[in-house]
């Protein structure tokens, strides 16, 4: 029986190679910013609420236009094969099979069009932009054709961070496993380079100075909305929505990019507040638990992705890992609502939560 994300995740440590686990589970140099998602959800407490008169509250939210059956979705995870055989295909079964959308890396292990194919609630397609803007520009012209309803730009990585397991470790992603957006026509030995070492590709191929005049060109390229993912603080926000972003993800990239960075949770406030409204303020990093998701929506997000996790159920049992994984958290999800006595996600606001000293508020304190 396996009854938390916590647990899928020991049992997809004995699933994977040593150097897959690390890399998948691994942040940049010292990790701070890794541990420190998680551990922001441990500074937070939530007030039940006495005979709540329900016990199946109502978890849909719209986001962009698109129906949710709860306000989770799936972070943008390269290479999905390196879990399980079933990949992003599998994931596409699994969310859909739940009413959830799922974000498709740039590097994904299985075409963006494949993917389409098995998916059936909305997919948004994960943008990183290369030196060879045509690379780019057909990317995005492909999601539209596939029916993609979003861009996901991600404005966190001009390159790879310095992720000391992957470096000690030799990671390279194993020949049989490809970044299929990016190389199907090519020839065997060039798909290898690509794929073999992620951190020096991204040194040479990705885009060496984008700036926000992007977002315009990716609109204009799709004919798609683009939201920015990796925003971390109140001026970002601005500067995105000042662009044309028709939505932010507060994400420092689940600790991977720029260690020392605040946890997703504690900057959330200053991006809700920077925003006002605006656009739909999504975030990732360390969720957990539906317990979590609760507590980001108190905080002002209006859905959660999760990464790490995904790949864990993947990794367990396939699509239908992630499967599990992705319901186990609903379940939490909907639990918490209604012991918070929240019949809606519009409900869930600022007064969910409990002050941590919340033994000293009666006290008269000299
Ligand atoms: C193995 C792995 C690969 C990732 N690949 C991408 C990617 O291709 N594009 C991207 O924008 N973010 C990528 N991310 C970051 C995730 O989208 C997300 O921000 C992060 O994993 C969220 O944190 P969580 O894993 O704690 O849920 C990746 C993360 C992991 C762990
Ligand atoms: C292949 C990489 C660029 C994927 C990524 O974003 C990551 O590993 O964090």
């Amino acid at each position: 029986m396996t009854l938390s994300l916590d647990e899928y995740a020991t049992l997809a440590r004995r699933e994977l190679p040593e150097d897959v686990w690390d890399f998948i589970a691994g942040g940049a140099g010292r990790e701070r910013t890794l541990a420190a998602n998680e551990a922001a959800y441990d500074t937070v407490c939530l007030r039940p609420k006495a005979l709540p008169g329900f016990t199946e509250p109502d978890t849909h939210v719209r986001v962009l236009g698109g129906r949710w059956a709860a306000p989770l979705g799936v972070a943008p995870v390269a290479y999905h094969e390196l879990a399980h055989r079933d990949g992003e295909s599998g994931t596409a079964r699994a969310a859909g099979a739940l009413g959830l959308p799922l974000v498709v890396s740039t590097f994904a292990s299985q075409s963006l069009e494949r993917v389409a194919r098995e998916a059936s609630a909305p997919l948004w397609l994960q943008m990183y932009c290369f030196r060879d803007e045509e690379v780019t520009r057909s990317l995005a012209g492909r999601a539209a054709a596939a029916g993609y309803e979003a861009l996901v730009l991600t404005v966190d990585t001009p390159f790879m961070g310095r992720r000391l397991r992957d470096l000690r470790n030799g990671f390279q992603v194993p020949p049989h496993i490809v970044p299929a957006n990016l190389v199907e026509g090519l020839a065997e030995g060039a798909r290898a380079d690509v794929a073999a070492s992620p951190a020096a590709h991204s040194r040479t191929a990705f885009h060496p100075a984008l700036d926000w005049s992007v977002v315009a060109r990716l609109r204009e390229w799709s004919g798609l909305p683009v939201l920015a993912k990796g925003v971390l603080s109140g001026d970002d926000a601005r500067a995105a929505l000042d662009a044309g972003v028709a939505g932010i993800i507060v994400s420092n990239h689940g600790g991977r990019q720029l260690d020392g960075a605040p946890a997703t949770l504690e900057v959330l406030p200053e991006v809700v507040a920077a925003v006002a409204g605006r656009c739909p303020v999504l975030m990732d990093g360390g969720v957990r638990r539906g317990s979590d998701i609760v507590v980001a929506l108190a905080f002002g997000a209006t859905a959660v992705l999760v990464g790490r996790p995904v790949l864990h159920g993947l990794a367990v049992d396939g699509t239908a890992g992630a499967h599990a994984v992705l319901s186990l958290l609903m379940r939490e999800l909907a639990d918490t609502m209604a012991l918070t006595g929240r019949a809606t996600v519009d409900a869930v606001d600022v007064s969910v939560l409990a002050p941590r000293a919340m033994h000293l508020r009666h006290l008269e304190l000299p």
